[in-house]
C-alpha cells in the first residue's frame, strides 16, 4: 500500500470521496447522496449534518470496502458546492438548514443590494448581485429570521462546515469567499463597505485561507467516528467549479471547463479580474493563487435530467432512459425544452422564469422527450458560450466533467451544439480530483498546481463537432433563443399557481 490523499467533493446531489495516490492514480471512490429539500418554490435547503454523515459513510466505505489503509492517508482536501449559507452560533452549532446556491427566494434582497450599492458592488466583488450568492441569503435571514441572525457567530459555505467538523478549525478559502460576494477581490479582504452598508458584523466572517493552506489535522473525536487517524493533514480546499477546473487542468487562458452536475457551468480561466463580460458572467478566485475564472451557470442542468427521470420515467434505469434519447432523432421530432425549472442565472438572471416543452406532438415518445431535455440543457450552455464569443474571449479547448460527462451521447451533442471539440478525462472524478490535487500540493508532493496537473490530469477522448449536426442545431438554437422572451410573461402569470 502506498500513501494517498482524499479529495472530498461535496456536491449538491451527493458527496464523492476519491482516494488518489502520489502518481495521480485513483485508487477508489465512494459516494453517498443526501436529500435536497424544497419546502416552497424557490427554496432549496440541505441539512449540514447530512453532509458530515454522508462524508463519513463514504470514508468508512473507502477504509472497509476498498481497503484504503487509514495510516496511509497523508492528506485530505475539499471541493464544495458554492454560495450555500451555513450559520453557526457561539458554540458552533448549526442554527438553521443551509440555504443553497439554487435557492432563489432572495429577489428582494438582490434588488436592495443593486439599489444601495449599484456599480460599486460590481467593482468590489467582480459580480452583480444574484439570488444564489451568499450575501442576499444572509440579508434574507436578517430580515425574516432576526433571532437567528442575532445568534449568528459564524458564516460558512458548505465544505467549510464539513472541514470544521473534521478538524475543529473555522475558515474559508478565497475561491469560496468570492462566491459569497462579501470579499473585495482587489484587496482579498472582507469588504468593509459591503459589511457596513448592509449591517453585517465583520466578526461573523471566518478567517481567509489559500486553498492549499494546511488547516490542521483530524480531531481525535472525528478520528474515532470515521476510522481516520489524527496524523492525517487537512488542507483548505476550494469551490467545486474551481476544483473541477484544476482537476481538468484548466490553468491557462483560452482553456474552458464544462461541468454538468446538478448545475451546469461553462467556465474560462482568467489571468486577471476582468469586466469584459459586463457582469453577465460570474468572476471568481481560482484555487490557484493569483488566478481567476469567469463562468456562466445554468441552474438546472443535470437537475433537469434527474427531475425528468424522477417525474416521468422512474420505472427505467437512468441508462435505459438515456438509451431512448440516443435512438431519438436530432431535434426530438420538433420538441424544444428550456431548463428553467428552478429559474435561471445565465444569461437570463431571472428567478421567476420557468421551463417549457414547446412543440409537443402525438408522434413523440419518451425517448424524444429525454432527447429534448438533453438538447435544451445544451442550448443553455450555448447561451453562455455566446457571451464569451461576443466579448471576443477565446475558448479553444473545453474539457467536460461531472455526472453528465458520463454520457458519450451528451458529449457529442455538446460538440455539435457549441461547435467546439469537447474532451473527456481518462480519470473523471469530477471536482474531487482537484480537491485531491490541493492536498497533494499542500503536502509538498508537488511544487505547485501546474506540476501536479501534469502528473494527475489525462485527457480521455475528444468529441469533434459533426458538420451536418451543427447546421441543424444552429436552426434549432435560433428557435430556442426565442422561448425565453416569449414565455417570460406567461411564467410570471403562472407564478401564483406554483405553490
Ligand atoms: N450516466 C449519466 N449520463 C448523463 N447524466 C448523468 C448520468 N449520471 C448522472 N447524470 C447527471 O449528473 C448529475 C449529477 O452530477 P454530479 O456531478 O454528481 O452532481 P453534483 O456535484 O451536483 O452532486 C445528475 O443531476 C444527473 O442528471
Ligand atoms: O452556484 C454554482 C456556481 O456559481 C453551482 O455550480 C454550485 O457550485 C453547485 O455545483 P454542482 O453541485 O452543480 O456541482
Amino acid at each position: 500500500m502506498t500513501a494517498c490523499v482524499l479529495g472530498i467533493d461535496l456536491g449538491t446531489s451527493a458527496v464523492k470521496v476519491s482516494a488518489v495516490n502520489r502518481a495521480g492514480t485513483v485508487l477508489a471512490q465512494e459516494s453517498f447522496s443526501y436529500p435536497l429539500n424544497q419546502p416552497d418554490p424557490g427554496y432549496s435547503e440541505q441539512n449540514p449534518n447530512d453532509w458530515v454523515m454522508a462524508t463519513t459513510v463514504a470514508i468508512v466505505r473507502l477504509i472497509l470496502d476498498d481497503h484504503i489503509d487509514p495510516t496511509e492517508i497523508a492528506g485530505v482536501s475539499y471541493s464544495g458546492q458554492m454560495h450555500g449559507l451555513v450559520l453557526l452560533d457561539q458554540e458552533n452549532q448549526v442554527l438553521r438548514p443551509a440555504m443553497l446556491w439554487n435557492d432563489t427566494r432572495t429577489t428582494a434582497e438582490r434588488s436592495d443590494i443593486e439599489t444601495q450599492l449599484g456599480t460599486e458592488f460590481v467593482r468590489i466583488t467582480g459580480n452583480r448581485p444574484l439570488e444564489g450568492f451568499t450575501l442576499p441569503k444572509l440579508l434574507w435571514v436578517k430580515k425574516h429570521e432576526p433571532d437567528i441572525f442575532k445568534q449568528t457567530a459564524v458564516v460558512l459555505t458548505p465544505k467549510d462546515y464539513v472541514r470544521y467538523r473534521m478538524t475543529g478549525k473555522l475558515g474559508i478559502d478565497y475561491s469560496d469567499a468570492t462566491g459569497t460576494t462579501m470579499l473585495d477581490i482587489h484587496t482579498n479582504q472582507w469588504s468593509q463597505t459591503i459589511c457596513q452598508q448592509f449591517g453585517i458584523p465583520m466578526r461573523i466572517l471566518p478567517p481567509l485561507l489559500q486553498s492549499i493552506d494546511r488547516v490542521g489535522t483530524i480531531t481525535p473525536e472525528y478520528a474515532e467516528f470515521s476510522g481516520l487517524t489524527t496524523a492525517t493533514q487537512v488542507f483548505a480546499g476550494g469551490a467545486d467549479n474551481a476544483c473541477g477546473a484544476l482537476g481538468a487542468g484548466i490553468l491557462q487562458p483560452g482553456m474552458g471547463l464544462l461541468s454538468i452536475g446538478t448545475s451546469g457551468v461553462l467556465l474560462r480561466y482568467e489571468e486577471q479580474p476582468t469586466d469584459r463580460y459586463h457582469g453577465q458572467l460570474q468572476l471568481e478566485d481560482h484555487v490557484v493563487p493569483d488566478a481567476y475564472y469567469s463562468m456562466g451557470v445554468t441552474l438546472a442542468a443535470g437537475y433537469s435530467l434527474s427531475w425528468f427521470h424522477r417525474t416521468f420515467c422512474s420505472d427505467l434505469m437512468f441508462a435505459q432512459m438515456l438509451a431512448g434519447a440516443a435512438t431519438a432523432p436530432l431535434g426530438a421530432k420538433g420538441l424544444l425544452f428550456t431548463p428553467y425549472i428552478v429559474g435561471e442565472r445565465t444569461p437570463h438572471a431571472d428567478a421567476d422564469i420557468r421551463g417549457s416543452f414547446i412543440g409537443m406532438d402525438a408522434t413523440q415518445d419518451r425517448g424524444d422527450f429525454t432527447r429534448a431535455v438533453l438538447e435544451g440543457i445544451t442550448f443553455s450552455f450555448r447561451d453562455c458560450l455566446a457571451i464569451y464569443r461576443a466579448a471576443g474571449a477565446d475558448l479553444h479547448r473545453i474539457v467536460a466533467i461531472g455526472g453528465g460527462a458520463q454520457s458519450p451521447l451528451w458529449l457529442q451533442m455538446l460538440a455539435d451544439i457549441l461547435h467546439v471539440p469537447i474532451q473527456s478525462l481518462a480519470n473523471e472524478q469530477g471536482p474531487g480530483l482537484g480537491a485531491a490535487m490541493l492536498a497533494a500540493v499542500g503536502l509538498g508532493w508537488y511544487a505547485d498546481c501546474a506540476s501536479c496537473a501534469q502528473q494527475f490530469v489525462h485527457v480521455g477522448h475528444q468529441y469533434e463537432p459533426l458538420s451536418d449536426h451543427m447546421t441543424k442545431y444552429d436552426q434549432l438554437y435560433a428557435l430556442y433563443q426565442q422561448v425565453y422572451p416569449d414565455t417570460r410573461k406567461l411564467s410570471q402569470g403562472l407564478r401564483g399557481f406554483l405553490s
